[in-house]
């Protein structure tokens, strides 16, 4: 009997912040893995979604929203971006159906120009635009850049989302798969809890602190029962900051430990002692060793 052919590939996710990235990879995954919120550059570090469709098996890497850098911290999340799509088998540029071509689309349009990898063109949100709105975006986008494909998806209804898998599935070259069959993610459960515990608190606190804060879980420890205790340290920059994170009383550090631990538990299918901590670290993101517990390369140069 004839074997089937088994394919697998990396797909790299990328687009201006807000483009719907995470949404798009937790559709295609049909699982909640990379974290999505109202606020763009969210997503930090690279958090890879395992899709399986037919016999191929498709690995998507959501890489941070691309953006004008001015910060160290900015810095390396751009940097990691264009790793991530550099090492991609197929690159897959999601824009924003409404916002249409901007600034930051243009940058990326430019940038991609110079790659001669496989291009496939996303338009997202369509859900928000008329058809003729669409059609007018793809043919300028077209014009900019040779994309293999275009596919017009809407990342929250799905519509779309499963023509989109199966052309990756497709195209994604013939291979063995790389991970077991019902393996949705590669991140250790450690990175997704952090990143559980960052986007409760992104969702709490408003203005710029959740940007300048970070979390790591120190401590995964499974218990006999089953369960799991897990520490984490969130890592502030002011010492006012600290303050705030805390809330009146405990108020605001209770609700976000309360909303992260339901989460993780369901991630880890096993109940979940969370232990949250907050510490003041001035400079964390001049800290090479922070940069890496979030997948990042640390920029070398000043900042
Ligand atoms: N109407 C509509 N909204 C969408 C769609 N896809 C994503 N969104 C919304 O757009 C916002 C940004 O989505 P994300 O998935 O967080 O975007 P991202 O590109 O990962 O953002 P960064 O992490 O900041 O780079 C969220 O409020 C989503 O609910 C879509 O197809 N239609």
């Amino acid at each position: 009997m004839a074997e089937i052919e088994t394919r697998c590939g990396f797909v790299a996710l990328i687009g201006a912040p807000n483009a719907g990235k995470s949404t798009l990879l937790n559709a295609l995954v049909g699982a909640k893995l990379s974290i999505v919120t109202h606020k763009v550059q969210t997503t930090r570090g690279i958090v890879r979604g395992i899709a399986m469709a037919g016999a191929s098996q498709l690995v998507f890497v959501d890489t941070p929203g691309i953006f004008q850098p001015r910060r160290r911290l900015d810095r390396a999340m751009v940097t990691t971006a264009w790793g991530g799509a550099a090492d991609a088998d197929i690159v897959c540029l999601l824009v924003d159906a409404q916002r249409g071509l901007d600034e930051s689309n243009s940058a990326i349009l430019e940038k991609l120009s110079s790659s001669n990898q496989h291009k496939v063109l996303v338009l997202n949100k369509v859900d928000t635009v008329k058809p003729q709105t669409l059609l007018e975006l793809a043919a300028i986008l077209n014009r900019a850049q040779a994309f293999h494909r275009t596919f017009m998806v809407s990342a929250l209804t799905g519509s779309g989302v499963a023509d989109l898998a199966a052309y990756l599935a497709e195209v994604v070259p013939a291979g063995p798969w790389l991970y077991p069959e019902d393996q949705i993610s590669d991140a250790p459960m450690r990175a997704l809890a952090a990143e559980i515990t960052r986007e409760k608190l992104f969702l709490r606190l408003h203005d710029e602190l959740p940007y300048e804060s970070t979390v790591e879980t120190t401590l995964w420890t499974t218990m006999k029962d089953g369960s799991a205790k897990v520490e984490q340290t969130i890592y502030v920059a002011r010492e006012g900051h600290k303050k705030i994170v805390i809330g009146k009383g405990g108020e605001t550090i209770k609700a976000i430990s309360m909303a992260a631990r339901k989460e993780i538990a369901a991630m880890a299918e096993a109940p979940i002692h969370l232990f949250l901590f907050v510490k003041v670290r001035e400079n964390w993101s001049d800290d090479p060793e922070r940069y890496r517990e979030m997948g990042l390369e640390f920029p070398h140069d000043k900042g």
